[in-house]
């Protein structure tokens, strides 16, 4: 295991951010901490990269690695440009290559704003180049505070896509943070944290085939004989539709095929990481 954190706890005064919690991350693997605002994300991010001290708990790294971290907020110079930006970052490692920067923007697809000013960039252009001030010492592990937030819904996809390229490509590990549900998709691991707990943990599928359920709707010209017909108690019945709330596509299957006479339409939707976080926390996403 490259990392692990076992029972890490960090409170502020009477306020437990974060509560015991562990998680363990393999080396290669794209780690998601999925939470609303105020979780306890960003703290138990800070406590893992060694910023903030674990009021009880331990973070162990398997050897030293060498750690890349994109902060919420950026650390870079406005004024400066790009290209200054990150030969200045570059200048203060040793042993980084001379070419280091000319490669990670060609990479990351930086090379038609270099000479700007990094304070006159967009916002999915700045987290680009946050990425890229990340990576210049060639980091083991990339942690990403939310750098998705706020960014239109392209930019959003194609800052992903970024990381995932980066993981796949240079067998990066990746430990970000997010609270958007759908992100959370396509990460290898996904960390349900709300209230400085971890609800659940697995892949998205994992995670959605336990706690959502899939969603059967009906239509039928005999609401009473369908719904009399059928096992299962809906979770909606209106004059001419019945909702039902199923465990596995096959429910749906046998209902559908049991009923097929009384049943002139029908639709199924499975369940969505939305579902399984409002099963999880009782609430939709803050
Ligand atoms: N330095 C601090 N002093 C006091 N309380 C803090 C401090 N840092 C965080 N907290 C509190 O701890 C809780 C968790 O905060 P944290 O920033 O870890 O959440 P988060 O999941 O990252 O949220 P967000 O998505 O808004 O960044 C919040 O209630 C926050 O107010």
């Amino acid at each position: 295991m490259l990392l692990e954190a076992q029972h890490l706890t960090k409170t502020f005064g009477e306020h437990v951010a974060v509560n015991a919690v562990d998680l363990q991350i393999e080396k290669g693997s794209f780690t998601a901490l999925l939470g609303p605002n105020g979780a306890g994300k960003s703290t138990t991010m800070n406590m893992l990269i060694g910023l903030l001290q674990p009021t009880a708990g331990q973070v162990t790294y398997d050897h030293a690695p060498k750690l890349g971290v994109v902060f919420q907020g950026s650390v870079l110079d406005d004024i400066l440009t790009v290209q200054e930006n990150l030969q200045v970052r570059a200048g203060q490692y040793r042993h980084v290559p001379a070419d280091r920067v000319t490669v990670l923007s060609q990479q990351l697809g930086l090379t038609t704003f270099m000479s700007q000013r990094y304070g006159t960039l967009s916002g999915g252009q700045r987290r680009r180049v946050d990425i890229a001030r990340a990576l210049i010492n060639e980091p083991d592990i990339l942690f990403l505070d939310e750098p998705t937030t706020g960014l239109d819904i392209q930019t959003r996809l194609a800052i992903w896509s970024l990381v995932q390229r980066l993981q796949r490509e240079k067998k990066l590990t990746v430990i970000l943070t997010t609270h958007y549900l759908d992100e959370a998709d396509s990460a290898d691991n996904v960390v349900v944290i709300d209230h400085g707990r971890v609800l659940a943990r697995g892949t998205a599928a994992e995670i959605k085939n336990r706690y959502a359920t899939d969603q059967l709707t009906l239509t039928s010209p005999d609401v009473a004989q369908l719904s009399a017909q059928v096992a299962q108690k809906p979770t909606r019945l209106t004059a001419n539709q019945i909702v039902f709330s199923l465990p596995t596509m096959q429910t749906a299957l046998d209902i559908l095929t049991a009923n097929r006479s009384l049943i002139s339409n029908f639709e199924f939707r499975p369940g969505t990481m939305d579902d399984a976080f409002l099963a999880l926390t009782g609430k939709e996403m803050r």
